[in-house]
């Protein structure tokens, strides 16, 4: 297939990877030739430490990069694609403006996807004069390591549409979930809760963050349990998704007091140093607040 990205930040340039790398020809569009070159940058590196891990040869390296085309002109990225993924900021107004400029310029049969984590696909569709070929594709960061993508059906979408998404997201060898379009998709949503209800749990004095954590991780078999994430995921970010998931849903996702008072003191986790932990240099090195050594 023809896939285009437009993008080319943290998502866009793993997604051309992922699709580069299954053997499609890849477009990666993003504003400025500089953010275009970034993004190859990227991929070229990702792509070395896989040589470097022995998962990848040296003439696989060269294959796919062959098979990326970067740009900064939308027309060029979309005008043969069969499939444009588009990984912009997270702003409807901008995804709106960017599907219709996509229809605009793609053929008839072109299937546009977005790769919003949080937004109403049904609404970015009603952008389109064809609205059925609307999907969301919401792939996990980083693209080339996290092998889940959920499938987004919006209110519009058809079945080829969907056959199209199904079809191109086992082809790169990953994992599908078909979700349909409601807030928080399925992984945020159930996340989300999780994450919440342990902040509350440590406001309450239940347990100290490390041994909630050390409760998933061990007895549930969690990779990191749902405070760490929440230090990895960042804590402004997820109280930005408790917010939207509570009017969309309801009080249940009322975000925790400690939770927007560290986001107010700049507190958000891993890339501020402080959140439930304490970090430095990327490590966790204690907790936050008082509960001691971890
Ligand atoms: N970062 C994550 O962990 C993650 C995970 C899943 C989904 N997402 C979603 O992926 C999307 C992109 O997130 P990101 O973290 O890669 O953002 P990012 O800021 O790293 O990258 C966005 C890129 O889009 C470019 N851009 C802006 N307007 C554009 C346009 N009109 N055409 C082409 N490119 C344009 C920007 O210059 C930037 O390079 C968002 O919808 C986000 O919610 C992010």
């Amino acid at each position: 297939m023809q896939i285009a990205v437009l993008g080319a930040g943290s998502m866009g340039h793993g997604i051309a990877q992922v699709s580069a790398m299954a053997g499609h020809d890849v477009v990666l569009r993003d504003i400025d030739a500089e953010f275009v070159e970034n993004g190859l940058e990227g991929i070229r590196d990702n792509l070395q430490g896989g040589v470097d891990r022995d998962k990848l040869t040296e003439d696989e390296m060269e294959t796919t990069l062959e098979r990326i085309e970067g740009t900064t002109d939308l027309e060029d990225a979309v005008e043969d694609a069969d499939l444009v993924v588009e990984a912009v900021p997270e702003d409807m107004d901008l995804k709106k403006e960017v599907f219709s400029d996509v229809e605009d310029a793609a053929s008839e049969e072109t299937v546009i996807a977005s790769n919003t984590s949080s937004l109403s696909v049904t609404e970015m569709a009603s952008a389109l004069e064809h609205p059925e070929r609307a999907v969301g594709l919401h792939f996990f960061n980083p693209p080339h390591i996290m092998d889940l993508v959920e499938i987004i059906i919006a209110e519009q979408t058809d079945e080829r549409t969907e056959a199209v998404a199904v079809d191109y997201v086992r082809g790169i060898e990953k994992e599908d979930v078909v979700v349909r379009d409601t807030a928080g998709f399925a992984t945020s949503r159930l996340g989300i809760v999780l994450g919440l209800e342990a902040i509350r749990m440590v406001e309450q004095g239940v347990a100290s963050p490390a041994d909630i954590d050390e409760g998933m991780e061990i007895g549930y078999g969690h990779p990191m349990g749902p405070l760490e994430l929440t230090d990895h995921v960042g804590l402004d970010v997820r109280l930005h998704i408790a917010e939207h998931l509570r009017e969309e849903l309801g009080e249940r996702f009322k975000p925790p007091q400690s939770l927007r008072r560290k986001v107010r003191a700049g507190k958000l986790g891993k890339k501020t140093g402080e959140g439930y932990y304490v970090w430095e240099d990327g490590e966790r090195v204690g907790t936050s607040g008082g509960w001691g050594d971890d």
